[in-house]
């Protein structure tokens, strides 16, 4: 089949690392075309030199045999290129409409014609089979919703490439549905997709074939998905077989640690009640908006309790905010890591301490040693990707972002509880296995971890008993002996309307 889009020998440095190395690949028109590889591989860097945020230091890009090199995202647009990046970029106080035809406003008479704006994007959202009013707010709308918007652009414009970087991390099921629906529906129209993503269910769902990186290099491209297992693709980005992800093992279990009775709150009405015991790993299940995220924020006090008594080891604890949380040992790493925890400018080795530094240097001073030994030690047991702890936290990809956020809470000090809401997202399958260790060795010492997780394979991996939430109440409780697949999803969904309409 004849190229479409052809990536020859594209090289990329920044300081102290080799971003991608002589990468050349091709895809035909009409292909999904999935981009594996582990966090830091050099996906998102591939995928913003295609959108002219960066330039390569070699290399070409061809479009339709057409030789390009963009010096900007609107070079790469007007070439017909639209890529949707992990950030999405619209505007939250203009409306749909206004962010898709940014700059490209119809006018009359020298301003502009409102009622021709929503007309044509409406029009255009319609066809692409994309519900939603053109005239709202885009504060108004869902995680979902601003995605499908985000990718509605590549119609607008309508582009012959666009590129997806993780376009289903924040998307419940029901909306990543829909977004293959729109995905399919492009590649009908003959467009070529690159779509990067860690979830290799849904390369297998969506995908022609892939291509996966490692450490900035092309290991492998397979024309097509046929014959390919999920084996064979992890063996190729981490580049070592990974016989059980989980490795979940039994473990003794303390008496009980906290409990939580009758607790409700403005975003949690209904009361909820459960215990945890000391060294148990407690998995919460259920769909997103189930009430889990509310539950949890309610334990820690960032969302004011109403009514209910929460006791540690047996003795009433009084948690109004965070702070007293913490005082008390309870610990909640939210699942909004990105936006809640990075601090920009400052280097992984800050970014790690921030939080434990006080333990160390209770009359102020900093402990530089002690500092610099934590740091290292997490860089060394998430296998965060970075030239050195001193790198500034915005220049290490995504997900290494992720796994230094999380580093800061595991190196809290004098934790009795521990909640983490979405441990991975955005992570790679080698460095999921890491982190699931390091919750191991938690609970082996004693530290009750709750686990709040969308994924149901990773909650029925890792969990010792899972309790299932489902419109804000908490509906079932299994053990792990009684744990599958069908009856916690049958728990977690409202009702049978609501699991037709999330399996189309
Ligand atoms: N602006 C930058 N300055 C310095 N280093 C950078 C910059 N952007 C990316 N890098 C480095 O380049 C490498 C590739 O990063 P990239 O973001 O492409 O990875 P990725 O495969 O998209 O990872 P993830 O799955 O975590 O999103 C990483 O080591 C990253 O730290």
């Amino acid at each position: 089949m004849t190229p479409f889009l052809e990536f020859t020998n594209i090289s990329k440095s920044f300081p102290g690392v080799r971003a991608l190395k002589e990468l050349s690949f091709s895809v035909p028109a009409g292909r999904v075309i999935g981009l594996l590889g582990e966090n830091g591989a050099g996906k998102s860097t591939l995928i913003k030199i295609l959108g002219g945020d960066y330039q390569p230091d070699t290399g070409e890009i061809r479009i339709a045999g057409q030789a390009r090199r963009f010096t900007s995202t609107r070079a790469s647009l007007g070439a017909g290129v639209t890529v949707v990046h992990q950030e999405l970029q619209l505007v939250p106080e203009l409306t749909v409409a206004e962010n898709l035809m940014l700059g490209r406003f119809p006018s009359r008479a020298g301003v502009v014609d409102f009622r021709k704006l929503f007309e044509q994007v409406g029009a255009v959202l319609k066809d692409i089979g994309v519900e939603v009013d053109p005239r709202v707010k885009v504060s108004e709308l869902s995680i979902g919703t601003r995605q499908m918007v985000e990718i509605a652009k590549a119609a607008i414009f309508d582009a012959s490439v666009i590129a997806l970087d993780e376009p289903t991390s924040s998307l419940s099921a029901h909306e990543s549905e829909v977004l293959f629906r729109l995905v399919d529906r492009l590649r009908k129209a003959g467009k070529v997709i690159l779509y990067v993503s860690h979830r290799l269910d849904e390369l297998f769902r969506l995908c022609d074939g892939c291509v996966v990186l490692r450490d900035g290099r092309l290991v492998a491209h397979h024309e097509t998905m046929e014959g390919l297992t999920r084996e064979v693709l992890v063996r190729e980005m981490v580049g070592r077989e990974i016989q059980d992800i989980w490795g979940w093992r039994p473990r003794k279990l303390g008496d009980v640690r906290l409990s939580a009775s009758g607790v409700r709150g403005s975003r949690l009405p209904i009361p909820a009640s459960f215990q945890v015991r000391a060294g148990e790993i407690l998995g919460f299940f259920g769909l997103v908006g189930a009430g889990r995220s509310e539950l949890s924020r309610l334990l820690y006090g960032a969302d004011r309790r109403h009514a209910g008594e929460l006791r540690m080891d047996g003795q009433p604890v009084h948690v109004r905010n965070p702070r007293q949380a913490v005082r008390a040992g309870l610990v909640l790493c939210p699942e909004d890591r990105k936006a809640d925890g990075i601090l920009q400018g400052r280097s992984v080795e800050e970014n790690v301490n921030v939080s434990c530094r006080r333990h160390f240097s209770p009359l102020g001073f900093i402990n530089p040693g002690r500092e610099a030994r934590m740091a290292e030690d997490y860089i060394k047991r998430l296998g965060v990707r970075t030239p050195s702890r001193f790198q500034d936290i915005v220049n290490l990809s995504g997900g290494n972002q992720q796994k230094v956020i999380l580093s800061r809470w595991l190196a809290e000090q004098g934790i009795k509880v521990f909640i983490v809401d979405e441990p991975t997202r955005g992570i790679d399958v080698g460095a999921k296995s890491d982190i699931y260790e390091v919750l191991y060795g938690l609970a082996e010492l004693g530290i009750s971890i709750i686990v709040i997780s969308s994924e149901l394979p990773e909650v029925m991996g890792i969990s010792d008993r899972i309790l299932v939430m489902c419109g804000g109440r908490i509906t079932a409780e299994f053990d792990r002996p009684d744990f599958s697949e069908e009856k916690l999803l049958a728990a977690a969904l409202p009702d049978r309307s609501v699991a037709q309409e999330d399996s189309k």
